[in-house]
């Protein structure tokens, strides 16, 4: 028994009140491919903490689409060593933190995009885990009103959005087209557009199905993309915010002078595109709105799924039609 109760010592860092094991569950990938190559371990080894990073349990994480392309090696050529544990979207709890951290201890509930750039380097061990080592800079004190499924489900789309508004100058007074308003990132764009920037007119696209959640979600006007070309709509806008991939139309309906901003697919000027940066400050930021009620998040009715779907939940997103965003809950 004292020799089990030493190997126990041993596999475990006792830090506070917790014990961390050197060893968790993960959802991991060896090589490129479909939802196939993802494999469910049961040994993966804790990250260690660098001075600047926290250890977070992970309570919580979601999907995004760039989670699905990384996988398929779309970004390979600027990606970090395989094998890889998925995730860029986390929630979850402070268990130890690095020398250099000052805004965090253990106990503090977070959340965040583990990812500075999206593309350049992401970490290796990502969110899909059940602990993150994540740069505090990277992070935010959770919403007090908000769930770890509901805040683990905006880092990276409610950054995108923001930064995206941000980068075309959008501000109070102008109108706004947002294309599929009712995917992760165009959900925010209309809040954000609405409640922080002060739009005058917010008009969406979205499916039939969606018109609803549109309206619901602040736009003066929803578009069904099956019924009818926004790009034959007289009126022109000031920003266009291209949220899935029609910047080609995007540019039609822009004003003389104004922005088009495009997150993925070919960009025709001018239209421009960008790869969002991590930025916990932009969190913190928008935490009033979150805590107010005034942004709320949108989560895909058929989740959250649970940590044994990892791959269900990839192959749902992959099909494109999830509505706000796609969350893996209890971890
Ligand atoms: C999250 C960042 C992304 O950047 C590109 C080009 C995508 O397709 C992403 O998802």
């Amino acid at each position: 028994a004292s020799s089990q109760a030493a190997s126990a010592a041993t596999e475990a860092t006792k830090v506070g009140a917790n014990l961390i094991p050197s060893e968790m569950k993960a959802w991991v990938y060896g090589e490129y491919g479909g939802v196939d190559v993802l494999k469910f371990d049961e040994n993966v080894s804790v990250p260690e903490v660098k001075e600047d990073q926290v250890l977070i349990k992970v309570v919580a994480a979601a999907l995004n689409p760039v989670d699905a392309k990384r996988r398929q090696g779309k970004f390979k050529a600027t990606d970090s060593p395989l094998p890889t544990v998925p995730g860029y979207d986390v929630a979850g709890v402070v268990v130890k933190v690095g020398s250099q951290v000052k805004e965090f201890k253990e106990g503090d509930e977070v959340y965040g995009d583990v990812n500075e750039k999206a593309l350049d380097g992401p970490k290796q061990f990502g969110s899909l885990a059940e602990y993150t080592a994540v740069e505090e800079k990277l992070l935010a004190l959770k919403p007090k009103n908000l769930d770890f499924v509901q805040a683990a489900s905006l880092p990276l789309a409610i950054e995108t959005a923001y930064e995206g508004l941000e980068r075309t100058g959008f501000s109070a007074g102008k109108s706004i087209l947002v294309l599929n308003g009712s995917g992760g990132v165009g959900s925010l764009v209309i809040q954000l557009a609405k409640q922080v920037f002060g739009a005058s007119k917010v008009v969406a696209t979205s499916g039939t199905r969606n018109l609803e959640l549109l309206k619901i979600l602040g736009a003066d006007l929803a578009i069904d993309y099956t019924k009818e070309n926004f790009e034959d709509l007289p009126e022109k806008f000031d920003v266009v915010y291209d949220a899935i991939g029609q910047c080609d139309k995007a540019v039609k309906v822009v004003k003389e002078g104004g922005a088009v901003v495009a997150l993925t697919g070919a960009v025709t000027p001018p239209g421009f595109r960008f790869v969002v940066t991590s930025n916990g400050a932009v969190l913190k930021k928008l935490n009033p709105y979150l805590e107010s009620g005034k942004v709320k998040p949108v989560i895909d009715p058929k989740g959250p799924f649970p940590f044994s779907q990892v791959a269900e939940a990839f192959s749902y997103i992959e099909t494109n039609r999830a509505s706000g965003k796609v969350v893996i809950h209890p971890i």
